[in-house]
């Protein structure tokens, strides 16, 4: 099962280039007409770690490394920017960065969405503002993922920059925004703009307007001087401005998980896809109305293209998932590759009455539970590091239950299928574990980096590059699929053990600890 991958020119072109901004790496990738990669270039960034439950990104660094993959990507197709009909941009969500418009310099580190610091204040927020408020008109629960706690702890922390921000010499954005401003020129006249899908992580938009919300503003304390213009996800925002693409137009941005939902072709209310990479995220495309979520899911924006009404999702977070694979890998030492925790986790038949609740930043969806920390629960001298490694893939499996089990109730949608992607995708244990837990086929297609390739799709659309979405549905072809083979009673009894370890998690910060 290897997806359909390869690096070297098809054909002559022309294609679209598109950069993916994500937590670890930055990576750009070049598709022709059909979809197909023509060239990949990535780099890894520095991951900081000043305080437990911090996360920091350089973003210097990152706006170095985005350009050098591009060039790298460029170079290795063996085109030129006249090849080139359009850039689209995808990113990792709610990372939030200050910057001084005057000198393009950060004022500080981005923080990341997995950083915690801002939970006490999120805590203060819901005393003052209400949690429902924020529902209501974000989509969001108030929680420390999200962008606009973070700009509010940086104007709070970062002396002076209160007052600088107020007379209109800072810029907020996530890291389309750093990303497009950057590309576009910089001090030298850089658009200052965002899409709709990443406004919609800052708790500051209002879903229903696609406008930044003023009441929520002054009450996060946010000057609406340092706000990108909230633009649709697939139009021309600009050209880029020196580089190996000059002139070429930048016309896509797309949160990383939305993008992957377009990549996916899910176009049609109630499809869905399912992310598998450092966190795991599903979204299903509810169409032109926000679906209320009652079961800890988020509302949240799935696309808009040009001036089309824009189309919504309701979405599960999982903060956990590969990074769960990583800690075994690098704080544990029991596997030595992520690939390795396959054959640890297929050398036992099950996962010997052991269970893994992952709970490293609290639990996401559906808990929203800041206070939970991680468990293995029902351990016996029987345990071996195969059963834990089974539970860690179960974990993930069993979390994408959760999730499907509160779509189904908020949406009235019955999961037929689940399409996924990601890292984690090429583990087949997983993908049959899914299947089994989901009780629903997993189906993976053969361009597997959806997330680039939605970007590309956005942005080829927004130059007529691709006609309309039918033309971009007849791109995606199945690679594999996984049928359910596990009997009901097992499933039922398994669920209910999980269940039972994520009760075990909760409250154990105390609330002047966290
Ligand atoms: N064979 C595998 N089995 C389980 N997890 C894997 C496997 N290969 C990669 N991973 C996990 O997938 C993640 C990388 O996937 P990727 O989609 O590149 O993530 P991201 O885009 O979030 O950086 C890592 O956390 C890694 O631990
Ligand atoms: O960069 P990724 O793939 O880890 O995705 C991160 C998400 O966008 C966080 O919401």
């Amino acid at each position: 099962m290897t997806d359909a991958h390869t690096t070297g020119t098809h054909g002559t072109g022309p294609f679209i280039a598109a950069i993916d901004q994500g937590t670890t790496s930055s990576r750009c990738i070049v598709f022709d007409k059909d979809g197909r990669i023509v060239s990949v270039d990535q780099k890894e960034h520095e991951q900081i770690f000043p305080k437990p439950g911090w996360v920091e990104h350089d973003a210097t660094e990152i706006w170095e490394n985005v350009q050098e993959v591009v060039a790298g990507a460029i170079v290795k197709a063996g085109i030129t920017s006249a090849d080139v009909k359009a850039i689209g941009i995808t990113n990792q969500r709610e990372t939030t960065l200050l910057w001084d418009k005057n000198t393009g310099e950060p004022v500080h580190n981005a923080l990341v969405w997995q950083d915690t610091r801002t939970d006490a204040l999120c805590r203060e927020l819901g005393r003052n503002v209400g949690q429902d408020r924020f529902r209501r008109e974000t989509g969001l629960p108030l929680a420390s993922y999200f962008a606009g706690p973070k700009v509010r702890w940086l104007l709070d922390n970062v002396e002076g920059l209160r007052e600088r921000a107020e007379a209109g010499d800072i810029l907020f954005g996530t890291m389309d925004s750093w990303v497009i401003w950057n590309l576009t020129g910089g001090t030298d006249g850089g658009v200052h703009v965002t899409d709709v899908t990443n406004a919609s992580r800052t708790l500051l938009m209002n879903l229903h307007r696609m406008e930044w919300d003023e009441k929520i503003l002054s009450s996060i304390g946010i000057p609406a001087a340092v706000l990108p213009e909230i633009r649709s996800s697939a139009e021309v925002y600009g050209h880029a401005k020196g580089g190996i693409l000059d002139g070429v137009p930048v016309a896509s941005a797309l949160g990383d998980q939305q993008a992957a939902l377009f990549g996916q072709t899910c176009f049609a209310e109630g499809e869905a896809k399912s992310t598998y990479g450092t966190g795991t995220f599903m979204l299903m495309n509810t169409g032109g109305t926000p679906v209320n979520s009652y079961n800890g899911l988020l509302t949240t924006v799935g696309y808009q293209i040009g001036d089309k009404p824009p189309v919504y999702a309701l979405e599960g977070s999982i903060a956990v998932t590969g990074s769960l694979v990583q800690w075994m890998r690098d704080q544990m030492g029991l596997i030595k590759s992520a690939a390795e925790i396959e054959t640890l986790a297929s050398s036992v038949e099950d996962n010997g009455g052991a269970y893994f609740v992952p709970a490293f930043s609290g639990l996401f969806a559906p808990y929203w539970r800041p206070d939970a920390r991680g468990v293995i629960t029902g351990l016996t001298r029987y345990v071996t590091k195969a059963h834990i490694a089974r539970a860690v893939l179960e974990a993930t499996a069993w979390q994408t239950r959760e999730i499907s089990d509160a779509m189904t109730k908020d949406s009235g949608v019955e999961l037929t299928a689940l399409k996924v992607d990601g890292g984690m995708t090429s583990n087949n244990l997983l993908m049959q574990t899914l299947a089994d837990f989901l009780d629903a086929p997993v189906v993976r297609p053969m361009v597997a980096e959806t997330t680039c390739l939605g970007a590309a799709y956005a942005a080829g659309l927004a130059v007529g590059f691709w006609p309309d979405t039918d033309a971009l549905r007849a791109n995606w072809r199945r690679a594999a699929e996984w049928t359910p083979r596990m009997d009901a009673d097992t499933r039922a009894r398994e669920y209910k053990s999980w269940l039972k370890a994520v009760e075990r998690t909760m409250g154990w910060v105390e609330d002047e600890e966290s």
